[in-house]
């Protein structure tokens, strides 16, 4: 009878049993004879069934039958080449040794061959750095985990089937420990857990979602590490307890968090992204997730590898240029104590300004809203020839009513601060802005959503008395009466980061305010050092193995 050869044979192996080796089952004489190229016993055993293997001439189709001393074995196995042309091509290689190699993956790579992408994906190139990876089969030789295309970080590749089946069974375990780092849109709570199923969406072909019914199991947890000044961005780390397609950006997307640069699943959030920060936005042209830390047992001695991976240069510039925003400086005092001297000092050195008292000038003037409002509350009267309004006749009004100050205050400071919530927003490419403001306390603007800093200035009653007499013709009862409208002194300045006192001459304040300036610019760096501080650990890479 004649033996059917499988017609793909490309390698034929023949052994000879040795004295030592005699009794052992076949399938286990190849596998070790075999070990140094990778191949599984259960290759081996569907080899044997597949009729590639004869032992003393004949054909044995039993794994289990036992081999004797100086018997021939002979093997007709499929080639062992995989379907990979290595290609030369760019890859970091975080750690490596005989069975693993763990790289770091450059987001915009695919890892492997697939439908649209026959060449230069990371396998391509792993294959020529290592011949080894040739002998697998298929087209992902040593691939046990995914990274999408757009994901950056890490990713561990066997070099050789019994470390693949290894690493397998420790991702199915849940042995191997893998956590990214994402940049999010907004502000998440400080940790949480998603947990809802995802599947294919219903409304577009390349989309998932979660889906009410027939999902797939799918929980994410996350923690927040930061969020930028103005609460745009948060940077999370993320730990996928499943492995569902998009998961992560399905699941924030869900939460109302979408990952920075993804269009797919935040295409609002990007695009006002774009609109808000379009030099920053260039950054982030794809999505923002990076697997930054891995670690799983050796497949050969089960020692931890441990990698950590810096988060990718673009996704670091994002972080420090949302971390960075004009300092808002807040200006108060007593009247006349020299705000608006010093907000002039700081304007004539190139700072940016900003003055509550001019704002309500705007407002009073002829088609103003603060003068269409106060004109409809007190009537055509409190408004002067030119149908701005008559701060004189008001300022009676006010003196002459008690609590009637207070009813102006509430229809003109929302106003007012809807002008300063404006001008922080055209800030530029200003580093600091100041903003000057005699009731910034009073009108409950304290909180520090409003300013980074609160400067005030100080100078004696009697100075100021003086020099408001001298310039305005102000009265001691003129003085005293818009004081019992404000905060005391002491109230005020015990809620102020920074004092400057203004008893002096101009040209005191002058250097004053140059001082005020350096002190400021000594505290932005301090906290763009903090935050450089706070996210080292995610700007250094180290791999190591566990002793
Ligand atoms: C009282 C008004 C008519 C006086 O106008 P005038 O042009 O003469 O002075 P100006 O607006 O430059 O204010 C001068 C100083 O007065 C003091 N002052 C002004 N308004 C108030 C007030 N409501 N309570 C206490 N002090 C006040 C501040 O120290 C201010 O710097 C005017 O200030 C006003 O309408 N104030 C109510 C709105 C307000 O509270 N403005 C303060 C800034 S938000
Ligand atoms: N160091 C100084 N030396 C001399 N004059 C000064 C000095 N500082 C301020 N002045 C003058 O004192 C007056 C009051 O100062 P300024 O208008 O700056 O005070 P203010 O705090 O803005 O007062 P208000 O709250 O009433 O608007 C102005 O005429 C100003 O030119």
């Amino acid at each position: 009878m004649r033996h059917r050869v499988p017609n793909d044979v490309q390698e034929e192996h023949a052994f000879v049993v040795e004295a030592g080796e005699a009794g052992k089952r076949l399938d286990k004489f190849l596998s070790d004879r075999l070990a140094d190229l990778g191949v599984s016993r259960s290759r081996i055993s569907q080899w044997i069934r597949q009729e590639r293997v004869r032992v003393a001439g004949a054909l044995c189709l039993q794994g289990k039958t036992k081999v004797l001393n100086g018997q021939k074995v002979v093997l007709l196995a499929p080639s062992l080449q995989s379907g990979i042309k290595p290609e030369v091509g760019p890859v970091e290689v975080v750690y490596s040794d005989p069975d693993v190699v763990v790289v770091n993956k450059a987001a915009g790579v695919t890892v492997h061959p697939g439908t649209g992408c026959e060449s230069g994906t990371l396998v391509h190139h792993l294959a020529a750095l290592y011949p080894e990876l040739a002998r697998f089969d298929g087209e992902r030789p040593g691939v046990v985990h995914r990274l999408d295309k757009d994901t950056s970080g890490l990713l561990t590749v066997a070099l050789n089937e019994s470390a693949r089946l290894a690493l397998t069974r420790s991702f199915a375990r849940r042995e191997v420990d893998k956590e990214y780092l994402t940049l999010v849109h907004g502000r998440p709570e400080a940790e949480g857990t998603v947990d809802h199923p995802l599947g294919r969406d219903p409304q577009s072909k390349i989309r998932m979602a979660v889906v009410p019914r027939g999902g797939k199991e799918a929980l994410t947890r996350f923690k927040r590490v930061w969020t930028s000044p103005d609460g745009r961005v948060s940077l999370l780390r993320v730990r996928i307890l499943t492995g569902r397609t998009h998961q992560i950006r399905v699941h924030m997307a869900y939460l109302g968090f979408p990952l920075v640069g993804d269009a797919l699943y935040g295409p609002q959030a990007q695009a006002a992204f774009q609109r808000s920060r379009p030099l920053l936005a260039r950054l982030a042209k794809h999505h923002m997730l990076h697997a930054w830390r891995l670690a799983f047992p050796h497949p050969r001695s089960g020692r931890m590898v441990c990698c950590e991976q810096a988060m990718p240069k673009a996704m670091w510039r994002l972080v420090l240029g949302c971390g960075r925003r004009v300092q808002r400086v807040g200006l108060t005092g007593m009247p006349g104590c020299g705000k608006s001297a010093l907000l002039s000092e700081l304007s004539d050195r190139g700072v940016l300004t900003w003055s509550a008292d001019q704002e309500v000038r705007a407002l009073y003037a002829p088609g103003g809203d603060g003068a269409d409002l106060l004109a409809r509350r007190f009537g055509d009267e409190i408004l002067d020839d030119s149908g701005g309004v008559d701060k004189k006749a008001l300022l009676a009004r006010m003196q002459s009513r008690p609590g009637l100050h207070r009813e102006v205050e509430e229809l003109i400071h929302p106003l007012v601060r809807h002008r300063l919530e404006a001008f922080w927003t055209q800030t530029g490419n200003f580093r600091l802005a100041v903003a000057e403001a005699p009731l910034l306390f009073e009108a409950g603007w304290s909180a520090a959503r409003e300013f980074d800093v609160v400067v005030g200035v100080h100078c004696s009653r009697r100075v100021r008395r003086a020099r408001l007499q001298a310039s305005r013709g102000w009265s001691e009862s003129m003085l005293s009466g818009l004081e019992s409208w404000q905060w005391t002194p002491r109230a005020k300045l015990s809620r102020c980061q920074f004092i400057v006192p203004n008893d002096e001459d101009r040209h005191m304040l002058a250097r004053r305010a140059e001082m005020l300036m350096e002190l400021l610019r000594r505290r932005r760096l301090r906290q763009i050092r903090s935050l450089w501080q706070d996210l080292q650990v995610y700007r250094h890479s180290r791999a190591v193995l566990d002793p």
